[in-house]
């Protein structure tokens, strides 16, 4: 059976890799022609996860005609989803897997939302968990999570997108697996920030800590399962993200808390997610003090120590 992936970027191009090695006939699909062209040519993504081969499995593409099965998995930053699913009508149908974390500034809504809301038809999933790309395409050992509600297509995808480096665990917690990667870049903002601002490895195992009751209270507010928080998606990815330079979420935190500039091509999920995750909780009326103090520091109100002394100044409360 084979695969398609919307979107060849590093995390898109990882998985391709993988499948492709793992015997599957991947089409990889790329919005930009020429890179199309020169990673069909080249074998190699230079653009977005250079030195790594593309296997023969994997077919390069910028025409959506040309998207082979009907599993797709989606590999676009999470801001762009909406925009690249109305561009691709003709997947409605098929079975959609959000490889993207966080959530839509525009709506409030995660990945799943989307999907349900830009193709009524397809059957909607979300793969995520603790991976960078290039340990993916190098056949480094990675585990993720891969939630979807119906039980069945949950089992076929698992057993299909399996290799032998990439180990998949199921869950039909969509809440749950979105919630945990969308926020974990958060807080990976914040251990970043305070790890820069040279606040110490206490303050960030504090962050780290903290950062996951926030993610439990907003998801289990949202209707997810705090054990889906525990796992590979919420607190593994948490731990990665928050403790990685490799990690663009942290690096990001690390630059703020340096003052220093920071690339603005590069994909920071954590940033929007930041401002619709504060938008949200306050409608909920969910108390999420890293996430807020996240957002005064990308709007420049507070410093990374200002926002620390805040955080730190808080009421006394019961852990
Ligand atoms: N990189 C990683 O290690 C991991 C990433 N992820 C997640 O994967 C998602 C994608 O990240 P990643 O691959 O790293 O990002 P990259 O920045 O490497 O690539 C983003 C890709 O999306 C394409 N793109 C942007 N906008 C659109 C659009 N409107 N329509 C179609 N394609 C578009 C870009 O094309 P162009 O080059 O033309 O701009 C580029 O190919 C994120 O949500 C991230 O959190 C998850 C786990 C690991
Ligand atoms: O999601 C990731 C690791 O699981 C990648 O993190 P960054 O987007 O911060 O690089």
């Amino acid at each position: 059976m084979s695969v398609s992936v919307l979107g060849a970027g590093a995390f898109g191009t990882s998985l391709a890799i993988s499948l492709g090695l793992g015997g599957v006939p991947v089409t990889l699909w790329s919005r930009d022609p020429s890179q199309a062209k020169a990673m069909q040519e080249s074998r190699e993504n230079a653009l977005r996860l250079p030195s790594a081969k593309l296997p023969d499995a994997v077919k390069v593409t910028s025409d959506l005609n040309e998207l082979q099965g009907d599993v797709v998995l989606l590999a676009v930053p999470m801001q762009k989803l909406r925009a690249a699913l109305e561009a691709a009508p003709m997947l409605d149908g098929k079975t959609l897997v959000a490889c993207c974390k966080g959530i839509e500034l525009t709506s409030g809504q995660g990945p799943i939302e989307i999907i349900q809301s830009v193709a009524a038809n397809a059957t909607p999933a979300i793969l995520t968990g603790p991976s960078f790309a290039a340990d993916i395409a190098k056949g480094l050992p990675t585990a993720l999570t891969l939630a979807c509600e119906d039980e069945h297509a949950l089992q076929s995808l698992q057993a299909l997108l399996m290799t032998p480096n990439l180990r998949i665990y199921r869950s039909t917690d969509t809440v749950g697996a979105s919630i945990g990667g969308a926020l974990k870049n958060v807080m990976a903002i914040a251990c970043g920030a305070a790890m820069g601002a040279g606040l110490g490895e206490s303050a960030r195992a504090s962050l780290i800590t903290r950062g996951f009751a926030e993610m439990n209270r907003m998801a289990t507010a949202m209707g997810a399962q705090a054990d889906t928080l525990a796992g590979l998606s919420g607190f593994g990815d948490l731990i990665l993200t928050c403790t990685s330079e490799q990690s663009r979420n942290y690096s990001y935190g690390l630059s703020l808390g340096r003052a220093e500039t920071f690339d603005a091509n590069i994909t920071v999920e954590g940033a929007a997610t930041a401002r619709a995750t504060l938008a949200r909780a306050e409608a909920l009326k969910i108390d999420m003090p890293i996430t807020q103090a996240v957002v005064a520091l990308l709007d420049q109100k507070l410093n990374v120590r200002e926002a620390m002394s805040q955080l730190l100044a808080r009421p006394p409360k019961k852990e």
